[in-house]
C-alpha cells in the first residue's frame, strides 16, 4: 500500500489557477502554503523569466525539479508550476506527500489567461505554443492525478470547495 502525506498538492497548465486557489484552500482549511515557483525564485535570486533567459527552458526545469525534491511538508496545501509534471521523481516526491490534484481547464480558457507566454517564464522551447504544450502535458497531468477537478466556469471559491469535498472523499474511501 501507498503510504500518503496529508498534504494537497495541485497541478496543471499555466493560469489554470494553482496559485489563486492554492492560497484560499490554505486559509480555508488552516494550512500553510507553499508555491514552489515563489521557492524556485527566492534560491535563485531571480525571477523565473530571468532564469530562463540567463540560461535556458532546461535550466528552470531541473531548478523546478530540485525544489521540489528538498520540499519538506507535512499538512500544507502545495501550488506546483506548470511544468512540474516533466519531473518523474519530483512527481514521485509530491505523491508520497499527499493528494495530487489536477486543475482542468479547456486550452480556449488557458490561452484567454496567459496573454504573455513569451515573457512569462515558461519551461518549454521557443516556438513552442500554448495548444502544443496543453497536448504534451495533458496526459502527464492526468497520469499523475489522484483526483481532476473540472474548473471550468468556476470561480475560485467554488474550486476550493470542490476540492476539500473530492479529497475528503479520498480519505473516506481509504477508511471503508
Ligand atoms: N477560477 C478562475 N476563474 C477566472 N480566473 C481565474 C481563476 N483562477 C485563477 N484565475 C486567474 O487566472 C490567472 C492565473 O492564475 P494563477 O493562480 O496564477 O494560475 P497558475 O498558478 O495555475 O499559473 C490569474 O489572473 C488569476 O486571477
Ligand atoms: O508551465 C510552465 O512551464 C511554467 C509555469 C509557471 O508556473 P504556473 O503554472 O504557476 O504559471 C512557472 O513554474 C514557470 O514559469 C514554468
Ligand atoms: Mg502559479
Amino acid at each position: 500500500m501507498t503510504v500518503h502525506g496529508e498534504s494537497i498538492i495541485l497541478i496543471g497548465m499555466p493560469g489554470v489557477g494553482k496559485s489563486t486557489v492554492g492560497v484560499l484552500l490554505a486559509k480555508e482549511l488552516a494550512r500553510e502554503f507553499v508555491d514552489t515557483d515563489l521557492l524556485i525564485q527566492t534560491h535563485a535570486g531571480k525571477t523565473l523569466q530571468d532564469i530562463v533567459y540567463d540560461a535556458d527552458y532546461q535550466h528552470l526545469r531541473e531548478l523546478e525539479e530540485a525544489t521540489v525534491l528538498s520540499l519538506v511538508c507535512d499538512r500544507h496545501v502545495v501550488a506546483t508550476g506548470g511544468s512540474v509534471v516533466y519531473s518523474e521523481p519530483a512527481m514521485g516526491l509530491l505523491k508520497s506527500l499527499g493528494q495530487v490534484v489536477f486543475l482542468d481547464v479547456d486550452l480556449a480558457e488557458v490561452q484567454r489567461r496567459v496573454d504573455n507566454l513569451s515573457t512569462r517564464g515558461i519551461a518549454s522551447p521557443d516556438g513552442h505554443g500554448l495548444a502544443d504544450i496543453y497536448a504534451e502535458r495533458l496526459p502527464l497531468y492526468q497520469r499523475h492525478a489522484d483526483i481532476t477537478i473540472d474548473c471550468r466556469g468556476k470561480t475560485p471559491a467554488e474550486i476550493v470547495s470542490e476540492v476539500i469535498y473530492e479529497e475528503g472523499g479520498q480519505y473516506a474511501d481509504k477508511d471503508a
